[in-house]
């Protein structure tokens, strides 16, 4: 198992809540600032549609009454007659009763304070009438040039309201020919100077009446219109902050969203294709275990852990297995292979000889009296007469397809393929002379009383040529009388098969 670990590591769990937890934080930042913005927005606009702008609508409705009793008192100044001013009147004042309703005090009082004028200059103006009249009686006929010129005068005053100086300046022109003229001059200059004192009282009603009705205009169209205009800027303000918040946030959440994105890719994506690689290059007979670098996150981590765990689980199964089956062909006491093992590679050696139309060599090998040498030394001795004689065959067998095995009890045998008769008997004939020179001496010293240890054996060969008609079980058999007859013809021998 590996021992590496990575110094910082968290929970991929914990990560995901965090993350989740940052995304909250975000959305609630998000609603935090742009609810009261878009609140804000909401309550302006409905006091705009709610108040300023009927607002708007009635002070422009109230401007152009204002406009229009203005228009009246135009009209009632230049008016000619009595009926005409009073008509004039009596309308402006049905246009200012309309105003009752109105809660704004500014324009009742003023509209009220406006038609007062018009009272107060139709009074003036009557009371102008009445000294013209007055004053005509006084002329009798026919009147003199100067006294056409004065009644001229008169009612020019009358109809043309002008200012100060001019009428001034006209009383001057002709008050010098009237005072030259006429007896009367005293009283028709009182008359003039009376009417011209009226006519002056009635341009001063109506400058300061005009005045009034410019001052309410501008009240009227300014404060609703000012108020919706500063609310109106308020909620652009208000719109292009929720904009840019909106855009900060838009900024933010995709910034979020592409460090995750990184992150997901180095800490989750490219780990788990690391993993999924590490898992795919486990291989059983491989001679080193799968080994990963650490991951940031701590479930993966516990991942490459198993995957490693795992790799060399399956490499120690493996060895296992080699070992089992290993021991499944070997005999236990002496390590040649087993009697199993000695089937098979006999069964696939024979085929080969045959398939290949090559040589093949069976031995088997029988120690002579080993019932005796147990019965006097012992089962244990017997057994290292075993181990010897096992070790005395493995020397012999070193090539490749050549085997050495324990056939059963104190019998073994060589699979002795591509060899020439010769040269395998001159090969059996060795190791009999081998092992029946095999030195004992550790035995005899622990068993001084009995004779010296000495062990022989006895060897059957099978051979088979290519061309010779034989199956495998005729080779056997062949190889086991020659052993048979090696014992019949006093053991410790060589015979071959025929
Ligand atoms: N010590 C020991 N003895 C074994 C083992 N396997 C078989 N034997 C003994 O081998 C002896 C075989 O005796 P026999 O079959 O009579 O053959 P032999 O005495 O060798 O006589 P010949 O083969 O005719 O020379 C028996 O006494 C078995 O007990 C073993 O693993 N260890």
């Amino acid at each position: 198992m590996s021992s590496k670990s990575r110094r910082f590591q968290v929970h991929l769990a914990t990560s995901l809540f965090g993350v989740l937890a940052l995304v909250v934080f975000l959305f609630i930042i998000a609603l935090l600032v742009s609810v009261p913005l878009l609140q804000g927005i909401s309550d302006k606009s409905e006091v705009t549609r709610k108040q300023l702008l009927p607002e708007l609508v009635s002070a422009q409705r109230n401007a152009l009454k204002t406009e229009k009793i203005y228009a009246y008192l135009q009209a009632i100044y230049r008016a000619q007659n009595a009926l005409d001013e009073r008509n004039l009147r009596l309308e402006a004042q049905v246009l200012t009763q309309s105003f009752a309703f109105e809660s704004d005090q500014v324009l009742l009082e003023e509209t009220t304070a406006l038609l007062a004028s018009m009272r107060e200059m139709i009074r003036l103006r009557q009371e102008q009438r009445q000294l013209k009249h007055l004053s005509e009686n006084l002329f009798p006929e026919p009147l003199s040039r100067a006294e056409l010129a004065t009644q001229l005068l008169f009612s020019q005053l009358q109809a043309y309201p002008i200012s100060e100086v001019r009428s001034e300046r006209l009383h001057q022109l002709f008050s010098t020919e009237l005072r030259q003229s006429s007896p009367l001059w005293p009283e028709i200059s009182d008359y003039v100077q009376q009417i011209a004192a009226l006519n002056d009282q009635v341009d001063q009603i109506y400058r300061e009446a005009l005045q009034r009705q410019e001052q309410l205009a501008s009240y009227l169209s300014s404060d609703a219109a000012l108020k919706t205009q500063e609310l109106a800027l308020e909620i652009r303000n208000d719109v292009e902050r929720l904009g840019r918040y909106i855009v900060y946030f838009i900024l933010i959440a995709a910034c979020v969203a592409g460090v995750l994105l990184l992150v997901f890719r180095h800490a989750v994506q490219f780990p788990i294709e690391t993993l999924v690689r590490g898992l795919k290059a486990i291989r059983p007979d491989s001679p080193v275990g799968v080994e990963l670098q650490p991951v940031f996150f701590k479930e993966l981590d516990t991942i490459r852990h198993a995957i490693e765990d795992y790799s060399q689980m399956t490499r120690d199964l493996h060895q296992l297995n080699a070992q089992l089956h290993a021991l499944s062909q070997q005999d236990g006491l002496t390590g040649l292979a087993n009697r199993r093992c000695f089937d098979t590679t006999l069964a696939e050696e024979f085929h080969r000889a045959l398939r290949h139309g090559q040589t093949l060599s069976l031995l088997l090998i029988d120690i002579d009296h080993f019932k005796q040498l147990n019965d006097t030394y012992g089962h244990l001795i017997g057994d290292l007469c075993l181990k010897r004689l096992a070790e005395v065959l493995q020397h012999y067998t070193q090539r490749a397809g050549e085997l050495a095995a324990r056939f059963g009890g104190e019998e073994f045998t060589l699979i002795l393929p591509q060899m020439g008769l010769q040269q395998v008997l001159e090969m059996a004939e060795r190791i009999r002379l081998e092992v029946s020179e095999l030195n004992f001496d550790e035995v005899n010293r622990a068993y001084p009383d009995l004779p010296p240890l000495e062990m022989q054996v006895s060897i059957g060969v099978a051979h088979y040529l290519p061309g010779d008609h034989l199956d495998q079980e005729s080779f056997f058999i062949q190889a086991d009388k020659a052993l048979y007859r090696a014992k019949a013809e006093g053991r410790n021998r060589v015979c071959e098969g025929v």
